[in-house]
């Protein structure tokens, strides 16, 4: 099943910010990758069903993302770049419980599973903790969780390793990487997508490459460092 983007345009008042997708995305490991303003977030909403597309087609295992939000929320996970974006609760038991309050759980049904699932990580203790008080590598580990609580079968990661340190981006990597789930990584950076099967090249709002990361990466990375080796853009999107 998968995610299919079917001739997808996407505007704002007018302005393409995407044109012309077509994807079938079924692999496990799927990398986005394209310099800043390419259109990269702006996939990752559509594919989520936050906006819909102006023209063409999103569907996530058959549904539409944009009208069944609860049959999507069952289906797929998101992980901001931004924890402080995402978390909303002022203890870690209770933003964890959200997910599955949210898809009709009981209280106390989803408290008993939030503490099954902190025991599991050994971090028990972590339950009646302040979010505020977290690190910020503590905050994308919780946001993970509270993600896997929904038990999605795809999720998607909007540049997981921007504000992480050395060491808590190779955890953060070592976990991710044992997930069974179908991870959708979004990244300028080509390292965050290095393992990926397949790995998707964005440019101004089109494809401009797809296939392996092998296929993709040397021409991703050889292309940025010639632009970066220009001077800065001058343009103003918009
Ligand atoms: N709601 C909106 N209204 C106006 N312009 C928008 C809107 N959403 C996106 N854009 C524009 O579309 C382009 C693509 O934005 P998007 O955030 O998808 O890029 P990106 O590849 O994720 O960039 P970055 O790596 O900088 O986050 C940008 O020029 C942005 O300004």
């Amino acid at each position: 099943m998968g995610i299919v983007l079917d001739g997808v345009d996407y505007a704002v008042m007018g302005r393409p910010i995407l044109q012309g997708i077509s994807l079938a995305l079924d692999e496990p490991r799927i990398g986005i990758v394209g310099r800043n303003g390419s259109g990269k977030t702006t996939l990752l909403r559509l594919i989520a069903g936050l906006v819909a597309p102006t023209t063409g087609r999103v569907a996530v295992d058959g549904i539409d993302p944009a009208r069944d939000r609860k049959g999507v929320l069952r289906r797929l996970g998101i992980l901001f770049q931004n924890p402080d974006h995402q978390i909303l609760f002022p203890t870690v038991a209770e933003e964890l419980a959200f997910g599955l309050r949210q898809m009709g759980q009981e209280a106390r049904a989803a408290e008993a599973a939030v503490m099954r699932l902190l025991e599991a990580e050994g971090r028990a203790h972590w339950a009646g903790s302040a979010t505020s008080t977290l690190s910020q590598g503590q905050k994308q580990y919780l946001c993970l969780q509270a993600v896997l609580m929904m038990e999605p079968g795809t999720i998607l990661l909007d540049e997981p390793f921007a504000a992480l340190d050395l060491p808590t981006r190779a955890r953060m990597a070592r976990r991710l990487s044992s997930l069974a789930q179908r991870l959708v990584t979004i990244s300028h950076d080509p390292e965050a997508v290095v393992g990926c099967d397949r790995v998707i090249w964005i440019e101004a709002g089109r494809v401009f490459a797809d296939g392996t990361a092998n296929e993709v990466l040397p021409a991703f990375q050889d292309a940025m460092q010639r632009l970066g080796a220009g001077d800065a853009d001058i343009d103003i999107a918009g």
